[in-house]
């Protein structure tokens, strides 16, 4: 177990005994609403009786299961079907029902009592984030191939090693796996092929290291021979480097992915308590709102992949919360998924209807949670990604990109955090696409692109604002340390060698910054950005300038 395992067995120890001691608070209350029951045939307003102990009884039958008495939880799931059914009669129920149902309540006491917990935390950890640098290992005998592949990874943020020889790879194999192999399957005078080496390495190990492929052979039976070792990328030389790159950044992407993130709206904390603790055990970012009246606050600061919401609250149920939240635009498609302890498919598709995405019956373990949640957030990233992110560089696309800015900006004048914005636009573009042909063009895009999303961190907001123009976003970020950061990725992008038939060249790029001060607007901001761009251009490109105010 790792420490941050046992680290969540303890928080989730903790919440279950703040669960016991509640229900030890709860149960005496609840034992004292039964007793009066008996004189619920004398009374005319009796359903009003029987209603908010109905609402206690659906409360408990969800949690108790969730934190390890599925006896009670069953118990209490009984009690509530039974209270639903006497809503429905004409009259009041007689004696004799009231004390049956007392006798099942007091096996309610009884289990409450006797409850010992069964801890049902998974061991699955999904991703974790992690913001540590790739690590790319390169076996490549020929000196100038592996100086070029060297060169251009460690500029787009790569930690890369070189190696000439197998026994020299194999020596750094067995001290420290890295993230991704690069491997020429052709070096001359080996006792072994590269393939025949790595073929042997992938199974010593449980899951197969990514490998990408560098070859002189193009032929079918050496494709075959790639994929029977598992490799991801297959690239005749001489290697386009920044193809390789890209192929590359496509493969750590799951690694680097932001971690999905889940709003559980639940007017039970500790039962919410409980979700969020499993969630963020397996990797994912979650947060709770007790209060359903913040709903839009929180979507707009949190922005979650996936609603996590119970049916039952009170003042406002989860189906009239989902239909609140698909008013507005901006979150009909976010899923929504109700939690409750409603067995009734009826009034789950009922719930459905009302703007739900899938309905989870609690008691739910660990496992089914993480899963469900997880499953729907990857679906809702990958459809939100397709629509919002532009194709060639998977960056959001102009219009997107300015609405991220209007949060951000709000964002800013709330919590006083400098604000940068950067506009970039690639120098003489016109003559890339003039001289080497719109594809190489593209790939000089998509390079910057790459450059851009690996340099900067997960916070940054990246769009490609018109066709080699791009509009950053630097939450927490002053002028001064923008231009810091601009003039580094200005540098890398100067020295990423292109090559288009056998023959290198370079790009370069202009920056202009503004920084938000006060009462600005989106408009504003990018427009004083733009202006301080076209100054960098008039004074030469290849450099960034900061926005002056006209004097
Ligand atoms: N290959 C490719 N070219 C594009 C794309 N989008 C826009 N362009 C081209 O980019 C070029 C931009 O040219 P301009 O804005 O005039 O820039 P420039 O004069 O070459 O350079 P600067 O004055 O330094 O900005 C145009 O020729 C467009 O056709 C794209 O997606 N792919």
């Amino acid at each position: 177990m790792t420490a941050d395992q046992s680290k969540l067995e303890q928080q989730l120890a903790k919440l279950h005994q703040q669960y016991m001691e509640r229900l030890k608070e709860d149960i005496p209350v609840l034992a004292s609403e039964v007793g009066a029951l008996v004189t619920l045939p004398a009374q005319s307003d009796w359903r009003a009786v029987i209603l908010p102990l109905k609402h206690k009884f659906h409360t408990l039958a969800g949690s108790a299961g969730t934190f390890g008495l599925p006896q009670l939880g069953k118990l209490a799931k009984n009690l509530e079907l039974q209270l639903k059914d006497w809503m429905a009669q004409e009259s009041a129920p007689d004696l004799a029902a009231i004390n049956s149902f007392m006798s099942i309540f007091q096996q309610v006491q009884y289990a409450h009592q006797s409850g010992h917990q069964v801890m049902n935390l998974t061991s699955a950890r999904l991703d974790l984030l992690n913001d540590q640098k790739a690590i790319i290992y390169v076996l490549e005998d020929d000196e100038e191939t592996a100086h070029h592949l060297t060169l251009t990874l460690a500029t787009f943020g790569y930690q890369v090693q070189s190696f000439k020889r197998i026994a020299e790879l194999d020596l750094a194999l067995k001290t420290k796996l890295p993230d991704a192999l690069i491997l020429d399957i052709s070096l001359p005078d080996e006792e072994q092929t590269g393939l025949e080496y790595i073929a042997g390495f992938q199974k010593t190990l449980v899951e197969a290291l990514p490998v990408l492929v560098l070859t002189s052979h193009n032929s079918f039976e050496h494709h075959l021979q790639a994929v029977r070792i598992g490799a991801r990328g297959y690239f005749v030389k001489p290697v386009n480097t920044t193809s390789l790159e890209a192929r590359l950044q496509r493969l750590l992407a799951v690694r680097r992915r932001e971690a999905f993130r889940v709003l559980i709206v639940d007017d039970d904390q500790l039962l919410a308590e409980h979700y969020a603790l499993v969630l963020q055990g397996a990797g994912l970012r979650a947060e709770i709102l007790l209060d359903p009246s913040q709903i839009y606050e929180g979507l707009n600061r949190f922005r979650p992949d996936v609603v996590l919401l119970d049916v039952l609250m009170p003042g406002c149920s989860g189906p009239e919360l989902a239909q609140l939240i698909r008013l507005q635009d901006e979150w009909l498609s976010v899923p929504i998924i109700y939690l409750s302890s409603e067995t009734d498919g009826e009034r789950q598709l009922a719930a459905l209807v009302k703007g739900g995405d899938d309905f989870l019956t609690k008691p739910i373990t660990d496992t089914a949670l993480i899963v469900a949640v997880f499953a729907r957030a990857q679906r809702a990233r990958q459809l939100a990604d397709m629509m919002t992110k532009d194709s060639l560089t998977g960056l959001l696309q102009h219009a997107r990109v300015k609405e991220r800015l209007s949060h951000e900006l709000q964002r800013s004048e709330r919590t006083g955090e400098p604000l940068s914005v950067v506009m970039l636009d690639i120098d003489h573009f016109k003559k890339v696409n003039d001289n080497y042909g719109h594809l190489i063009g593209d790939q000089v895009i998509s390079s910057l692109a790459n450059l851009l999303k690996q340099q900067l961190r997960k916070t940054d907001i990246i769009g490609r604002y018109g066709g080699e123009e791009f509009l950053l976003i630097l939450p927490d970020c002053n002028q001064q340390q923008a231009f810091g950061l601009v003039e580094q990725l200005r540098q890398s992008f100067a020295s990423l060698p292109f090559s288009f038939d056998y023959q290198n060249f370079h790009c370069t790029f202009s920056a202009g910054i503004s920084q938000a001060k006060g009462a600005d607007d989106t408009e504003q901001l990018i427009d004083q950005a733009d202006k301080a761009l076209y100054s960098s251009k008039h004074a030469g490109r290849n450099q960034t300038q900061f926005y002056q105010q006209p004097s």
